[in-house]
């Protein structure tokens, strides 16, 4: 059971984010069920953590937890990986292989990047949900299986089924639950306590010890607007605490890429873009800040933004805001 102390050790769960506790909430609720879960948000949000937090969280914990990031193979190699194969299925199959599927049994399956399975491995993962079974690849011997699966993905699904990128039966059927991971720009209540937490993180993986941040850096930590999220908080704290002299974060370890992120706060320094774009991100902002003010609740929003509750349902659906609403 050492692994969930770990984890609670590794990662901070604890938020002033109301937005992120909402989140936490619902991951609290599907961890208690069976049911599939999707997890979609921004690259570098934290759904690889969520994924883990709710593994902990559900009842399955003592099991295993098996990750497979869906974009790492080709398809042949990936279906391998997850289903398994028997000597000779294949060139190069030189020995029968247990599948990622089959060591995830009565634990959880957590597939990342999602959008990049192809239609085939959709098919057959499909079949294996409906029927809660398995054959290795190059053999017609099926065994029975039982796991949780969560999935994960940054891009915006409903366009995925448009394009005929993801089925929408294999759709359907893993996002029984969705939900939402904020981007950091979302949850700023939290910023202190995360941006503390990986400096500190960084001093120990660097061995530096860090006693003052001069006022520009901290201007910029505070301005920036992260669009890689925490990922890209923890690159910029390792930067600048290995640019830091003697133990003074400077000027020195702002990013010099920041410009494209940056919060702006003047129209001239804003990012060019079609006027649709913008219209579109700005309207996006503001219907995730009036759903989180109404508690999700669709028909209040809805009267409030003097549009009706359809076309409010359209806009979740076309922003990808689904997480919040279930
Ligand atoms: N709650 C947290 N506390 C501390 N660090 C965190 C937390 N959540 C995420 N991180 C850190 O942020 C980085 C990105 O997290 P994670 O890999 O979970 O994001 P992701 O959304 O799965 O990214 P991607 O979409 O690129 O796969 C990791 O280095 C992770 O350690």
């Amino acid at each position: 059971m050492g692994y969930k102390e770990d984890f609670f050790k590794k990662y901070i769960i604890n938020s002033k984010s109301k937005t992120y506790q909402k989140m936490l909430k619902l991951c609290n609720q599907a961890a208690r069920s069976n049911v599939n879960i999707m997890l979609v948000g921004e690259s570098g949000s934290g759904k690889d953590v969520t994924a883990r937090y709710i593994h902990y969280m559900g009842r399955r914990n003592e099991m295993p937890l098996v990750t497979i990031n869906c974009s790492s193979y080709t398809e042949t190699l990936l279906e391998s990986e997850l289903f398994g194969h028997v000597k000779g299925a294949f060139t190069g199959a030189t020995n029968t292989k247990m599948g990622k599927i089959e060591n995830a049994n009565h634990g959880t399956l957590f597939l990342d990047e999602i959008g990049d399975l192809s239609l085939q491995t959709q098919i057959k993962l499909l079949r294996t949900l409906e029927t809660k079974r398995i054959a290795r690849v190059g053999s017609n011997e099926e065994k029975e299986i039982d796991f949780r699966l969560i999935t994960a993905t940054n891009i915006n699904i409903d366009d995925a089924v448009i394009d005929h990128r993801l089925r929408e039966d294999f759709v359907y059927r893993i996002s029984t639950i969705v939900i939402r991971v904020p981007s950091l720009r979302e949850r700023m209540d939290d910023f202190e306590d995360l941006l503390n937490f990986m400096l500190k993180k960084s001093q120990e993986e660097n061995d530096i010890i860090i006693s003052e941040i001069s006022p520009e850096a901290m201007k910029f930590l505070y301005e920036y607007d992260y669009p890689g999220n925490l990922r890209e908080l923890k690159n910029i704290t390792d930067r600048m605490v290995v640019l830091s002299e003697d133990g003074v974060i400077t000027e020195q370890g702002i990013p010099i890429v920041h410009s494209i992120g940056r919060k702006n706060k003047s129209n001239c320094e804003k990012k060019i873009m079609p006027l649709r774009d913008f219209r579109d991100e700005k309207e996006k902002e503001y219907l995730i800040y009036v759903l989180d003010h109404f508690d999700n609740n669709v028909p209040d929003a809805s009267r409030a933004l003097e549009i009706s509750e359809r076309q409010l349902f359209n806009k979740v659906k076309k922003y990808d805001l689904r997480g919040n609403h279930h």
